[in-house]
């Protein structure tokens, strides 16, 4: 009997790793540390020349043992990233006395859609435990976390390709739950098959219209397949693996695809190469933001139709140094003509600077809500 001659050195390497392991959780338990120390000191959490300084050194220390640049940045950028994001998860906890670690969350399913890889990345840094919810639509998403039947709600508001997913802020429109958080997420378009299939057999893709307003220029390449809407890309490919012939295929995601047996043909095809869905979570009851993290307000408005209005609107802002990210209009349903608008502000609701620019919008709207303030999701 021969044996593998890659053993020994396997064994080897599966020790450093597991070394590499503790090591991370030491590198964890010391970032905790640093996190109290600034609770009771008040220092902000993110300190970029420390960071800067670390990169460079161990940068510096990498070409010793001719170690690559990039890997050494991109592998202390996660490394502080995770850093960044549980010493924020602590502060939260600590700021809005949080101790839930098991939340109940909705998304649009089945598993394997989009929306649930978005769940399951938020819970990973926000709660040890998660029971996902998943719902047929976004109105049921709603419904679930209005009614209790659910904690949290995770809904996609955004794509750089397709722009905003206008569903979802008209049920904003309606709804009295609030936005506690954000989560971008890459977004890499796939065309799932079953087994015999190839592009050339394919004359059906299912998809959620999403997908296919954001891959038109791909699209246009088979102008003979035949589009079929489904209630998420996840049903999509659930019917495309029952269906099992070579001539249906879903787009969806990879991690989605292999849960439902279907291979890749193609992928990363979206109008724009950095294709990014922008997700919000819903809860019924608002969070406060620690001042030590960078927080985002955002807001709903109905102005009045004299000229200018809007930029009346805008003006205040400007005058209070406050930095918008997005602006966005939908029409009332039931008032022809009439526009809601939807402000994403850098800032915390509770400085100073945002109540007097709220005050102020409020005396020259006719509506005026906050639909949350929630922690930035940006950190590289
Ligand atoms: C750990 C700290 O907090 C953050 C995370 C860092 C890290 O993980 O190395 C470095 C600087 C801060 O942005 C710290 O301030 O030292």
């Amino acid at each position: 009997m021969t044996t593998n001659p890659l053993l020994p050195l396997r064994d080897k390497i599966t020790a450093l790793d597991k070394q590499l392991l503790e090591l991370l959780v030491q590198r964890r338990e010391l970032s905790t540390e640093v996190v109290n120390t600034k609770i009771k000191a008040n220092i902000p959490v993110r300190d970029l020349e420390r960071e800067r300084i670390l990169i460079k050194t161990l940068i510096e220390k990498g070409k010793d043992y001719h170690l690559d640049e990039i890997f050494i940045k991109r592998l202390y950028q996660i490394i502080i990233e995770d850093s960044v994001r549980l010493q924020q998860r602590i502060l939260q906890e600590n700021l809005n006395h949080n101790t839930i670690k098991s939340a109940n969350i909705a998304f649009l399913g089945p598993i394997g859609s989009y929306s649930h890889s978005a769940t399951r990345r938020y819970a990973a840094h926000h709660f040890d435990q998660i029971i996902e919810s998943s719902c047929s639509n976004f109105k049921d998403i709603f419904d679930q976390v209005e009614n209790g039947s659910v904690d949290y709600g995770v809904l996609p508001i955004e794509n750089t390709s397709s722009g905003s997913i206008n569903e979802v802020y008209d049920l904003l429109q309606k709804t009295n739950l609030h936005i506690i958080g954000e989560l971008s997420l890459p977004i890499d378009h796939c065309i799932l098959a079953n087994e015999e299939a190839t592009l050339a057999t394919i004359d059906t893709v299912y998809s959620h219209p999403q997908p296919f307003q954001q891959c038109t220029n791909f699209l246009a390449n088979y102008p003979n397949w035949k589009i079929v809407y489904c209630d998420s890309t996840s049903s999509a490919m659930d019917t495309v693996a029952k269906r099992n012939q070579p001539n249906v295929a879903a787009i969806g995601n990879k991690d989605g695809g292999e849960l439902y047996g279907l291979q890749v043909l193609e992928h990363n095809f979206a109008n724009q190469k950095e294709n990014i869905t922008r997700f919000i979570i819903l809860a019924r009851k608002a969070v406060e933001v620690s001042d030590q993290i960078p927080a985002k307000t955002t807001i709903l408005m109905k102005t009045g139709q004299q000229a200018g209005a809007l930029v009346d609107a805008l003006l205040i802002l400007r005058n209070h140094d406050i930095v918008m990210t997005k602006l966005e209009s939908r029409p009332i349903h039931g008032n022809p003509w009439e526009e809601m608008f939807y402000i994403d502000m850098q800032g915390n609701l509770e400085t100073v600077k945002m109540q007097q620019a709220l005050k102020e919008l409020s005396s020259i709207t006719l509506f005026l809500k906050v639909l949350g303030c929630y922690p930035s999701d940006s950190v590289f």
